[in-house]
């Protein structure tokens, strides 16, 4: 296996310009696909979950030109839902942002199609959406195990009416039932059951649909009321936002030893990602916002005990600041980091201690308490790219770290490494 060792940095300095962002990137081309009009999408991000996407498109007959070295996308709407009615098997890999809402839009489309992907992903949940989705009529098999992929969906014209979500496990499930509500033959009202996880995406989801030309009225979250028989809108122009994801490694770099300025997201960034500098301002780092870059500069950082349902991914590198923060930090109600690309809050108490943080690991929180001398450690990144990223910060210790497999960054940032090493001073 490959391995990729990160000796002691003294520090960092610099601007990054951020990839763009996954969650928009395939939001846009999913939408763009459906769209009235052609749709000029720059700063496309180029990565594995995106490569599904598109696949997947060029399986269904969608025509896109790439251009840029892949980060400008040209493409020609379909003007409604995808029509393929020979049967096709689509490889989604473990993108869970091209399974989710291709699995509703394919639904209800005329279409015979089996999804699969990567091991993992038949691992993590979409029981929920598969309900939803049948509520409105939806033909959808388990080919496997009972909610789980892979699927096979036979397409169909869906129904509308009012429909219950389960949004307990992920956002992702309501995000792929009201990309389509817009197109069904009638109104929809969605209701959430339970306490809806990581709403900001939800956010970004109602933002680019109205962009596309759809408002959804948002009664708290609670509910979501959408009409029916309408068609999407090419915008024409769409710069995708930076990563704030991605933001947040070179951000906490900065707050623990130097200053990095990245450009791409500002302090109007659509997505929820962004708030991540909130929590390291909180640490101590000092933040600046401007309306196209976010810029961080290192203080002593000390442990904080905050609520990160909001912010999942971004979550992850507070884990691994922590190590160089005084006292412990508490991240709490992450329960859903079980069932992403690994169970994250055991890869990451394990992870933890092996460079000698003393870990208390919860059903959804976990505890990091630093050691007094952090340890070298070969870290285990599970097909995780964001557990290799976030271990990068170990190159601030003494000892430096070993990040086994760190290609696992295709999935979203292939060429992290290379930018991360580039701001050392
Ligand atoms: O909608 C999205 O783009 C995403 C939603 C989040 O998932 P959950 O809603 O499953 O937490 C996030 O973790 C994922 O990386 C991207
Ligand atoms: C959870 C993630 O990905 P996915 O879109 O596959 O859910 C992630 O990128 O951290």
């Amino acid at each position: 296996m490959k391995t990729l060792t990160l000796n002691k940095i003294n520090g960092v300095q610099g601007t990054v310009h951020l990839p763009g962002s996954k969650s928009i990137s395939n939001r846009v081309l999913l939408l763009a696909a459906l769209a009235q009009g052609e749709t000029q999408i720059s700063n496309l991000l180029h990565s594995d979950d995106i490569e599904h996407m598109l696949n997947a498109l060029t399986a269904l007959g969608v025509s896109y030109q790439l251009s840029d070295c892949k980060s400008k996308c040209v493409v020609q709407g379909l003007g409604g839902l995808f029509k393929h009615p020979a049967p096709l098997e689509l490889f989604l890999g473990n993108a869970g942002t091209a399974m989710r809402p291709l699995t509703a839009a394919l639904a209800a489309s005329n279409v015979d199609v089996t999804l699969t992907g990567e091991p993992r992903m038949y691992e993590r949940p979409i029981g929920h959406l598969v309900d939803a989705l049948r509520q409105l009529g939806a033909d959808i098999d388990y080919l496997q195990q009972d909610g789980f992929p892979p699927l096979r969906i036979r397409g169909k014209a869906l129904q509308a009416g009012r429909i219950s979500i389960d949004g307990s496990i992920s956002s992702q499930f309501l995000t792929a039932v009201l990309m389509i509500a817009p197109l069904l033959p009638a109104d929809s009202e969605i209701d959430i059951i339970g306490d809806l996880v990581s709403k900001p995406y939800i956010d970004i989801t109602l933002a680019l649909m109205s962009r596309f030309g759809v408002e959804v009225e948002n009664q708290n979250y609670q509910r979501f009321v959408i009409r029916g028989q309408q068609q999407y809108q090419s915008p024409g122009h769409w710069l995708v936002e930076g990563d704030a994801s991605s933001a947040s490694y070179f951000l906490a770099a900065a707050a623990i030893g130097g200053s990095i300025k990245v450009t791409g997201i500002g302090k109007h960034a659509v997505q929820g990602d962004i708030r991540f500098a909130d929590a390291l301002e909180a640490m101590g780092a000092t933040v600046e916002w401007g309306d196209d870059y976010i810029s961080v500069t290192r203080n002593q950082l000390n442990g904080i005990d905050r609520d990160y349902n909001a912010i999942p991914d971004a979550a992850m590198t507070i884990a691994t600041t922590a190590l160089f923060a005084k006292g412990p930090t508490l991240i709490r109600n992450v329960y859903n980091w079980r069932v992403k690309e690994t169970d994250r809050l055991h890869a990451m108490a394990t992870e933890l201690r092996k460079v000698g943080a003393e870990i208390e690991e919860g059903d959804d929180y976990i505890k990091v308490t630093p050691p007094a001398v952090i340890q070298h450690a070969s870290i285990a990144t599970y097909n995780d790219h964001r557990m290799a990223m976030c271990f990068s910060m170990l190159a601030f210790a003494d000892c430096g770290v070993t990040i086994e497999d760190p290609d696992c960054t295709r999935k979203t940032f292939p060429q992290y490494f290379e930018v991360f090493s580039g701001l050392a001073i």
